[in-house]
């Protein structure tokens, strides 16, 4: 088992002593601020293939004790990137209740309510995800940050089981729906840097496209995911809410973000 946390004695600076890549470089999140930032003509919108799945199938989502996590189908991946990179999961983090500031990225300093990241592993060099994990070109991780706003029918597809899994390993099938929805309008417009996994073993394998523009969902549903799931099993006597899962942004010197956009 991960024996990892995101508070106490097993908190995110001991990390690096049972995952020593948590320590290392190329870590994230970072924050977006201007003078790291540089335009980049040649960051094409991003294709999104078997996005638009049927709700004939089905995807899994389960609570793995740190974050919730939807398992996604081998037929969804995305183009104009630099390899064909297939889709795995997607996964939240998130504040809580009294603080709806849970975004792992932050822009000028500022965090956002939340953030949904989707996992595809570059399936040109690598046969899945594990293989791919821990290589440099490895993984691909699309942010989408979250802020309060109208009530989000589309993230609603998945926030409606979150009662059903409330405890670690518990898990439920989601129909399956257009993952595109969860996505804003606007994808020509995003950050773009080489960075890590942000839970350990924090493997510096990571080409992070963080969206520009933020996917509104209503104070009721950031609520929900704030206060619906925990981090340990049913039958625990000592139960931990499933709070603050997002780790602090990182060091970022002499790098660069790279954007799609003039500001
Ligand atoms: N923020 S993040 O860096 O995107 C990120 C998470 F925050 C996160 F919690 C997870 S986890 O839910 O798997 C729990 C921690 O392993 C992942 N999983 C990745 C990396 C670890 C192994 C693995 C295996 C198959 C598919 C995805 C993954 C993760 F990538
Ligand atoms: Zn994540």
């Amino acid at each position: 088992g991960s024996k990892w946390s995101y508070i106490g004695p097993d908190g995110e600076k001991a990390w690096p002593k049972k995952y020593p890549f948590c320590g290392g470089v190329f870590q994230s999140p970072i924050d977006f601020h201007k003078d790291i930032l540089q335009y980049d003509s040649n960051l094409l919108p991003l294709e999104f293939i078997g996005y638009n799945v049927s709700s004939t199938d089905q995807f899994t989502l389960i609570n793995n004790g740190h974050s919730v996590k939807m398992y996604l189908l081998p037929t969804m991946y995305i183009r104009n990137l630099p390899f064909e990179y297939t889709a795995s999961q997607l996964h939240l983090h998130w504040g809580n209740r009294n603080k709806s500031e849970g975004s792992e990225h932050t822009v000028s300093g500022k965090h956002f309510a939340a953030e949904l990241h989707i996992v595809h592993f570059n399936s040109e060099k690598y046969p899945d995800v594990t293989a791919a994990m821990d290589k440099a070109d490895g993984l691909a991780v699309l942010a989408i940050l979250l802020e309060i706003g109208p009530f989000n029918p589309s993230y609603e597809k998945i926030f409606r089981h979150f009662r059903n899994v409330k405890y670690k390993d518990q898990m439920v099938r989601v129909p399956g729906f257009n993952i595109r929805e969860l996505l804003p309008d606007r994808l020509d417009e995003y950050y773009r840097y080489e960075g890590s996994l942000t839970t350990p073993p924090c493997y510096p394998s990571v080409l992070w496209t963080v969206f520009r523009h933020p996917v509104k969902i209503s104070h009721e549903q950031l609520l929900a995911l704030e206060t619906a799931m925990y981090c340990t099993e049913s039958d625990d006597p000592e139960p931990l809410e499933m709070v603050d899962n997002f780790r602090k942004v990182q060091e970022f010197h002499e790098r660069l973000v790279f954007i799609s956009f003039h500001e």
